[in-house]
């Protein structure tokens, strides 16, 4: 076969990867969702791997070891608490040059152990190796607590789209920073670059929403549109965006000048911008919406992401291959 993977797309290739592999007795949820549910020993412990590579998820010169150690639990704790689980443990595969400064490494563990911190968990291991340029392999694992986990399969017409955490601010501070706008930018602007280099996902609200009973959750790395397309293709349903809550989100003052500034429509930022790993469910109509989270959206037969009921094609988001 001549394809590539840039024809195929990242998701396509997760997909034919995973079909090689046998569903294993004691996999209860394997490939597919925000982290893995394993029978045993018991079937509370949840596991999530990310990569984060020099290059393609940060850059030296825009981000400091302490804010890509930040970035790289945020990343995967964020996946635990998509789950409906507390974060437990962390362990960072950790790859390097070996002119990299002792100080770099050093602020790296130390960002690394102050998100753990932000979601009561600790690195609990890692692996060492040198390389060409900075490579980070993050697996986290959390506690479910006795609760079922939350799958991207289980939304139901019906149920409301609840968001929990930050959307569009991490790309508009990549979008700052690719223009050359981001070092030393003031008042509002500033913010936008933090959430680019040290992303705040709102950890409790992942146990909160399970416990609220959400049908389905996951978190957005790679665009609401995208992500929540991942949830309505797995649970046979339309999930239709709510234009005015949105538009409202766009509206922030940070958001609006910066996109004012690179000609961008915020909008774009807020339905397709990656790497806030704010968190999304679907809840029962009937389920009290825990504090922190407000209403962007509703479950509905039918398949894809809508906007006011029309069509988000053109509105992608963020895919390795393309
Ligand atoms: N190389 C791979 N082998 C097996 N499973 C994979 C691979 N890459 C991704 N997956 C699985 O595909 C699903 C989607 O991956 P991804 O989009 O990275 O999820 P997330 O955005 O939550 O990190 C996850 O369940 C993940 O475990
Ligand atoms: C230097 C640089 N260029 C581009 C980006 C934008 N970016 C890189 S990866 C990504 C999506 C999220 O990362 P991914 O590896 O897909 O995480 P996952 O979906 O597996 O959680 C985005 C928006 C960035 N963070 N840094
Ligand atoms: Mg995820
Ligand atoms: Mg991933
Ligand atoms: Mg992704």
């Amino acid at each position: 076969m001549t394809a590539t993977l840039r024809d195929l797309g990242e998701f396509e290739l997760i997909r034919a990867i995973t079909a090689r592999f046998a569903r294993g007795r004691d996999v209860l949820v394997g490939p597919g969702d925000d982290a893995a549910v394993l029978a045993a020993p018991d079937a509370r412990v949840v596991v999530t791997t990310d990569l984060l590579l020099e290059g393609r998820h940060f850059r030296r010169d825009w981000s400091s070891g302490l804010d890509v150690g930040h970035k790289a639990a945020a990343q995967n704790l964020a996946d635990v608490a998509a789950m409906g689980a507390r974060p437990t443990g962390l362990f960072v595969g950790f790859a390097a040059p070996g002119d990299l400064t002792v100080d770099w490494a050093l602020a790296l563990a130390d960002g690394l152990a102050a998100e753990c911190a932000r979601a009561g968990a600790t690195v609990a291991g890692g692996d060492i190796s040198s390389a060409d340029s900075i490579m980070l392999g993050v697996t986290a694992l959390g506690d479910l607590e006795g609760r079922a986990p939350v799958l991207r399969s289980g939304a139901r017409p019906g149920d409301v789209v609840v968001l929990a955490g930050s959307l569009g601010r991490a790309e508009a501070g990549l979008a700052l920073l690719t223009a050359g706008l981001g070092q030393g930018a003031d008042a509002g602007w500033a913010g936008l670059v933090t959430a680019h280099r040290r992303p705040r996902p709102p950890y409790p609200l992942g146990p909160a929403l399970a416990a609220a009973g959400a049908h389905a959750m996951c978190d957005v790395s790679d665009g609401l549109v995208q992500d929540l397309g991942h949830i309505a293709a797995a649970s046979g349903m339309r999930i239709d965006l709510d234009l005015a809550g949105l538009t409202a989100l766009a509206g922030g003052a940070p958001l609006r000048s910066a996109a004012a500034e690179l000609g961008a429509d915020p909008l774009d930022w807020v339905l397709t911008g990656g790497e806030d790993h704010a968190l999304v469910a679907c809840l029962p109509p009937s389920a009290a919406i825990p504090g922190g989270c407000e209403r962007i959206g509703l479950v509905l037969p039918g398949t894809g992401v809508t906007l006011a009921g029309q069509p988000t094609a053109g509105r992608g988001g963020w895919n390795h291959f393309r």
